[in-house]
């Protein structure tokens, strides 16, 4: 997968170099691109903002650099493909486990950073000409800019990659993941030692069965998500969760 990210502050993303994405990123996996938006600006003061129409506090970001930068990073793609932008964005839809599955098949993404009140909405309009386009919001509160939240769309596709990952395996078993466990919050884990602090790890989980232990887990997970986040459980039905007896 090749994913641009376009920002006034491309050292934002040096994390995007260490450990699993940074290997992905040698191996090849992930091709990783980050633009400055300023080498878009022409002025002495690389301008990216002005005061927005209708007043109103804070700035919005200009549109001229923003449409030179698509233009530039989009229109180079292989045999003229084109990506999938991306806007975070606080007025985004949100950005869930299942709509990071969809963007993990894409072979190719583009970020688009805003700063301060955002992009001028004309640059989306523009770019939609072209390619597809999709304002995503990780939460409902407002950050300073875009930066992190296309850190955490960056880590949460990438691991869904196939060999980004050390095992596989272990992307299914998260919280939110899709099967059998689908949209339900991971129960408590444990490791090594058995004992620790008086304290034992469920007999259950040393038992070697592993159909109570797949059961055990389910309904600790059951548990999890009907104490933090009860309203997920509102999307099973009942057969469903006799479809999970039968599956687990
Ligand atoms: N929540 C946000 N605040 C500012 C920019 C982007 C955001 N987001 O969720 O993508």
């Amino acid at each position: 997968m090749r994913i641009d990210i376009i920002t006034i502050f491309p050292e934002y993303f040096s994390p995007l170099e260490l450990s699993l994405i940074g290997k992905a990123r040698a191996s090849g996996l992930l091709d990783i691109r980050l633009h400055d938006l300023r080498s878009w600006t022409h002025d002495r003061h690389n301008t990216v903002d002005d005061t927005p129409y209708g007043g109103g506090p804070g700035m919005v970001m200009k549109p001229e650099p923003w449409g030179e930068a698509l233009d530039a990073v989009t229109g180079g793609g292989e045999e003229g493909a084109t990506p999938r932008l991306i806007v975070p964005a606080p007025s985004g839809l949100p950005f869930t486990q299942q709509r990071a599955d969809r963007l993990a098949a894409e072979p190719w993404l583009v970020f688009a950073c805003g700063r301060y009140e955002g992009i001028d909405s004309r640059v989306a309009e523009d770019a939609a000409g072209r390619m597809p386009v999709e304002h995503l919001s990780i939460g409902d509160y407002v950050l300073a800019g875009g930066e992190s939240a296309t850190l955490v769309m960056v880590e949460t596709v990438s691991r869904l990659l196939p060999g980004v990952l050390g095992n596989a395996e272990s992307a299914v078993q998260d919280s939110f993941a899709t099967g059998a466990m689908a949209h339900l919050l991971e129960g408590p884990v444990y490791t090594k030692p058995p004992v620790w602090r008086d304290r034992e790890v469920p007999p259950v989980l040393l038992s070697g069965n592993h159909g109570a232990v797949d059961r055990w887990r389910r309904d600790q997970a059951l548990r999890a998500t009907a104490r933090n986040r009860p309203e997920l459980l509102d999307r099973f039905t009942d057969d469903d969760l006799d479809r999970r007896d039968q599956e687990v």
